[in-house]
């Protein structure tokens, strides 16, 4: 019997269904339609591009397998989608694109002198003793400048990066210390610089990492004994982008192993971009010679995103995916959700989710369920001001008296203990805690966090203060 797109999908879908979980059969493969069949290409056709995308995301390993089963080694899948116009009277329109057509970045090959013998780490750690080693970017190519909007919150530090990346090594921001609170773009615009370096100059070795993993690499390389093969392998790249540099806090031997492979790569003129969730003054537990030498370059700062671009923010995604939505669920969402861009697009996913499953148009009723989780989450974390509100309340004082400039003891403390909960509960920096708190320094702040973690191991009843106030703000 000849095979038809059909019964290819039917035998897909059998192996599929005994390889995944049943609720995750039911809600991405039965909606998918098998429409043509032909030169060993199974088209299928899928409800939208999100759903495309999280199934090349999630689902193409075994996609791949179930295909080369049913039609061998030469197979190919193609996703139709159709694409949904909840508004307006549009037809809906399809779009055909080949499975896994992301661009890929290309293995970077380079020359390793012919200096360690033990090949012990593996891709992208590759082993030094091997000439002509591939040393993979890890950058996603999505994460690119085109794709990372422009704003008043981050225009230095992008156009910084894209300085960088015109000249990699070139510029007085060397290292580029990419700052910022949770979900603004720290990881996107360090990938952003190395995917635009690896066009300009397809011969530089570029690496991105995150330092949990360079942290873990050097345990690894300890306890294989070759340190040494760590630190020459990190030594050859062009540009090193080590994500979440904050995560080296407390640990001595990979700060130390940092340390000389950073003033290796920056006496060479190679450029080293870092991202963290803190201002370097702001760091804990990190060297001196190692924290003076991030503050070298430039440090640049991403802000919480205003308004105008939090809904750039959003039509560029909706754009990308092909999603229509009215201009007053798209200024609901930016009014709504402020601090997080992870949050934001997460927002935006649900919605185009919710939609594009249960066949319904996006309300405005539907994005307000939706930004209601998004916004219960992101009250976990508390503002200054909540702060500042909480603890006036708790001396029965008002905000105002907290933030003047008296010396009043009990005043002075309940300023204090502001300062030591925004320290704790917030990624606020300490320059930043203390101009919302009284317009203070940063050295101020510091002081104010010492008093309290003094007086709360001496004095039991302020203990009992910062008890009571923990309980209520961590509500
Ligand atoms: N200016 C921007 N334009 C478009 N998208 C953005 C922008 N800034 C951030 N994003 C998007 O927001 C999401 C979160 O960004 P990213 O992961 O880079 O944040 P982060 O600061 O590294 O977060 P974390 O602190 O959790 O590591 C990503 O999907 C990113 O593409």
């Amino acid at each position: 019997m000849s095979k038809t797109a059909e019964s290819v999908w039917n035998n897909c879908l059998a192996f599929i269904e005994d390889n995944i979980t049943s609720q995750a059969y039911k809600t991405w493969f039965e909606p998918i339609k098998a429409v043509k069949l032909s030169d060993n290409a199974l088209s299928i056709q899928v409800p939208s591009k999100f759903f495309y995308e999280w199934l090349e995301e999630h689902y193409v390993k075994i996609l791949k397998v179930a295909l080369t089963k049913e039609l061998g080694a030469t197979a190919k899948l193609v996703y139709i989608i159709r694409m949904e116009n909840t508004y307006g009277n549009k037809q809906p329109f399809t779009e055909k694109i080949p499975s896994a057509n992301r661009s890929n970045l290309q293995s970077q090959n380079v020359d390793v002198p012919l200096k360690n013998k033990s090949p012990e780490l593996k891709n992208p750690f590759i082993i030094p003793g091997i000439r002509n080693v591939k040393i993979e970017s890890q950058l996603n190519p999505n994460y690119n400048f085109d794709s990372f909007l422009e704003g008043e919150s981050n225009r230095l530090a992008r156009s910084a990066g894209l300085a960088v990346a015109n000249k990699p090594g070139g510029t007085s921001f060397n290292p580029l210390l990419i700052f910022g609170g949770v979900g603004l773009g720290k990881t996107h615009l360090g990938h952003a610089i190395g995917v635009d370096i690896k066009d300009k100059y397809p011969e530089k070795t570029v690496l991105y990492i995150s330092a949990e993993k360079f942290t873990q690499q050097y345990i690894e390389s300890v306890k294989k004994n070759n340190r040494n093969d760590f630190i020459h392998f990190y030594q050859i790249i062009d540009v090193l982008i080590v994500d979440d540099i904050q995560l080296l806090s407390g640990k001595a031997g990979t700060q130390d192993v940092f340390f000389h492979i950073f003033n290796h790569l920056h006496q060479n003129g190679k450029q080293v971009i870092l991202t963290s969730d803190k201002a370097p003054v702001d760091m804990i537990d990190i060297e001196q010679r190692l924290l003076s030498r991030f503050k070298w370059g430039l440090s640049a700062e991403l802000n919480h995103p205003d308004y105008d671009t939090r809904v750039a923010i959003i039509k560029n995604k909706l754009y990308r995916d092909g999603v229509e939505m009215p201009d007053d669920i798209v200024e609901f969402l930016a009014n709504n959700i402020k601090t997080n861009i992870r949050e934001l697009e997460g927002a935006i996913i649900s919605l185009i989710a919710h939609s594009s499953f249960n066949r319904k148009e996006i309300t405005i009723e539907l994005a307000r369920k939706i930004v209601d989780n998004y916004v219960k989450h992101t009250k976990r974390e508390v503002s200054i001001d909540y702060i500042q509100k909480v603890v006036s309340d708790y001396f029965q004082m008002d905000v105002d008296t907290l933030q003047s400039k008296t010396r009043k003891r009990h005043i002075v403390q309940a300023r204090q203990l502001a300062m030591f909960f925004a320290k704790k509960f917030t990624k606020a920096s300490l320059a930043s805690i203390g101009s919302q708190i009284g317009q203070r320094d940063h050295a101020t702040v510091l002081h104010a966090c010492k008093t309290v973690d003094n007086l709360s191991s001496t004095d039991k009843q302020f203990r009992k203060y910062v008890e009571d106030l923990s309980k209520k703000l961590t509500l």
